[in-house]
């Protein structure tokens, strides 16, 4: 946090911090097009994976996109896009985000620890000032997209990106069972207490996709995610196969795409992508 710190050092922030944070975060914000935190009711079900995917086809799509992790407690992003080190300083004070590509890049609130192992043990108004400084302190430039990761659940982090960033749009992420599709109805619950739109949701490991022979077997069913989808009046933004290079290239830091070019999963991805884009057209 030294950086994050250093940057609330003026006297002018110590004269009135809330109302100069409130103007750093309008002006980061005001040029950044589209918002969107991803969130999922449950651990485990892809999320950071599908912000790291989407975020990877929004960019070869040609739009300026950026990656955020307000994922205090597991922030993985980095790892997914084999970034490391930590943030600088630009010449304005402000944190300038790790560039993946042309079109794409990120910050995670890890790369504000010195050590990547090291746990951040925060309460919950501690940590919405955190995030909320997180927020307006990086200088993203112009962006088409910012995707936030948050952590599963309705807790302090996805709460605090509903209260700062009023137009940010839920992307709801589920696996198709029973199980996590009751978590789902409890994101879309939180959406509607704090007014968030929600702009769609995905069903991620929905069927799995032999890589032999590329036929889709139902490891976990498929089909909750658009039915719930459609039960609450929410767009279905589309489902995204299980396929364990998934898995290997999110260990690996790898771009699943780049690696393995057109599969049923990237193309899933680019469906989403696409629709997106046209989405905030419309
Ligand atoms: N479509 C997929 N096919 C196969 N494995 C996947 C798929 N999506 C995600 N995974 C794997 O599932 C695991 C959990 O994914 P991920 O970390 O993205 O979930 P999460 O919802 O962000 O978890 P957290 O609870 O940490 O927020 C990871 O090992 C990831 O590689």
């Amino acid at each position: 946090m030294v950086q994050i710190q250093s940057s609330m050092d003026s006297a002018k922030k110590q004269a009135n911090p809330q109302e100069e944070r409130d103007k750093e975060i309008k002006s980061t914000l005001g040029r950044i097009k589209h918002k969107f935190i991803v969130m999922s009711g449950k651990g485990g079900v892809g999320k950071t994976s599908t912000s790291v995917n989407l975020s990877l086809a929004l960019s070869e799509l040609g739009h300026r996109v950026g990656i955020m992790d307000v994922d205090l407690h597991g922030p993985d992003i980095p790892r997914m896009l084999g970034l490391s080190g930590m943030l600088d300083l630009g010449p304005n004070r402000k944190l300038n985000p790790m560039p993946y590509s042309k079109n794409l890049s990120a910050v995670s609130i890890e790369s504000l620890t010195p050590s990547k192992d090291d746990a951040i043990i925060w309460r919950g108004p501690v940590k919405f000032s955190a995030i909320q400084q997180f927020i307006g302190d990086v200088e993203w430039g112009d962006l088409d997209f910012l995707l936030i990761d948050s952590p599963p659940g309705t807790g302090d982090e996805p709460l605090t990106v509903a209260q700062t960033i009023a137009e940010a749009k839920a992307i709801i992420v589920t696996t198709p069972q029973e199980v996590s599709l009751a978590d789902v109805r409890k994101s879309i619950s939180f959406c509607k207490t704090v007014k968030m739109e929600i702009f769609g949701l995905i069903e991620n490991m929905s069927g799995f996709a032999c890589p032999h022979c590329q036929s889709v077997i139902e490891l976990f069913g498929s089909g909750g995610g658009e039915k719930t989808a459609a039960a609450a009046g929410i767009p279905f933004l589309g489902r995204i196969p299980f396929d364990t290079r998934v898995v290997e290239c999110g260990d690996a830091g790898v771009s699943y795409r780049k690696q393995h070019g057109e599969t049923p999963v990237s193309k899933a991805f680019d469906d989403i992508a696409k629709q997106m884009a046209r989405l905030v057209q419309a």
